[in-house]
C-alpha cells in the first residue's frame, strides 16, 4: 500500500478509531456520517455469524459467515480480536491493518467493549477509544423500537446488555452523549482531528522544522 498523504497533518501513523456504545445509542449512524465526511478514514469491516439485516450488504457492513467458517478463521488466527455478542460471534479481521497503519491509514472500528479492550492491549499507541452514550435509557429503548430491526425479546436483551455495556464507560478515552445527532457527530469528528495531530503519531518532520532542528 502507498504511504497515505495527509493534507492537514504531518507524516504520521494511522489512528485506530474505536466507536462503542450500548446497542441503539447510535454508533453505526455516527460511523456512517464520519465515513461519508472523511476520505482519510476506512471502516474495518467485521466478520459476524449474525444474519444480515434488511439493507445490509456483504463486505460493506459485515462479512457474514456461518459458524464453521468463523471457527476456521479463529483456528487460523485471522482475527485481531473477537467476542460473542447477543448469541452471535463478531471479529475484527487482521487483514493488512497493521501494515496500513504504519503507512498512515486511519481505521474506524464499530466494536463492543470486549473488542475495545483486546485492541487496546495489543496496540495502545494507535488506539483511540470513544464511547457514545444515549441521553437516557427510555430514549435508548425508543430508538431500538423505532429502528424496527428487532423483536421485543431481542430489544429486551439489548436493554439488559446496555446496563453492562455502560458499566465499562470508564475504560474509554472520550465519552460523548448522542442527543442531537449532528452535534454528536461534530464532537466525534473533532476528537478524530485532534488525535491525528498528536505529536506522538508524527513520524516525520516537515522540511523547515528539520532545518531548524539542525
Ligand atoms: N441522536 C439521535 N436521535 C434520534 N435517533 C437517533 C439518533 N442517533 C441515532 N438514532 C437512531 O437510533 C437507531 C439506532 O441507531 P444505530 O443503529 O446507529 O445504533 P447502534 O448503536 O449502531 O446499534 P447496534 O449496536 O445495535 O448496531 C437508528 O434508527 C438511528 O437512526
Ligand atoms: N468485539 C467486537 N464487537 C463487534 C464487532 N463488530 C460489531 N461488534 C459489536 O457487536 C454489537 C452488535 O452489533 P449489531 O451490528 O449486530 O447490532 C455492537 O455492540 C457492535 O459494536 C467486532 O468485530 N468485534
Amino acid at each position: 500500500m502507498a504511504i497515505i498523504s495527509h493534507p492537514d497533518t504531518l507524516a504520521r501513523r494511522g489512528v485506530m478509531f474505536i466507536l462503542s456504545s450500548p446497542s441503539g445509542a447510535g454508533k453505526t449512524t455516527i460511523s456512517r456520517m464520519l465515513l461519508d465526511a472523511d476520505d482519510e478514514l476506512k471502516l474495518s469491516v467485521s466478520v459476524t455469524t449474525r444474519p444480515p439485516r434488511p439493507g445490509e450488504v456483504e463486505g460493506v457492513h459485515y462479512h457474514f459467515v456461518d459458524d464453521d467458517e468463523f471457527d476456521r478463521l479463529v483456528e487460523e488466527d485471522d482475527f485481531y480480536e473477537w467476542a460473542p455478542v447477543f448469541g452471535y460471534r463478531y471479529g475484527t479481521p487482521k487483514g493488512r491493518i497493521r501494515a496500513a497503519l504504519k503507512d498512515g491509514q486511519d481505521f474506524l472500528f464499530d466494536i463492543d467493549w470486549q473488542g475495545t479492550q483486546q485492541l487496546y492491549q495489543k496496540d495502545q499507541q494507535d488506539v483511540v477509544r470513544v464511547f457514545i452514550l444515549p441521553p437516557s435509557l427510555p430514549e435508548l429503548r425508543r430508538r431500538l423500537e423505532a429502528r424496527q430491526t428487532d423483536s421485543i425479546e431481542v430489544i429486551e436483551s439489548r436493554m439488559e446488555r446496555a446496563r453492562a455495556e455502560i458499566s465499562h464507560w470508564d475504560a474509554y478515552d472520550y465519552v460523548v452523549i448522542n442527543d442531537d445527532v449532528d452535534a454528536c457527530f461534530a464532537k466525534v469528528r473533532e476528537i478524530l482531528q485532534a488525535e491525528r495531530m498528536k505529536r506522538q503519531r508524527q513520524t516525520g518532520l516537515i522540511p523547515f522544522v528539520r532545518e531548524l532542528m539542525g
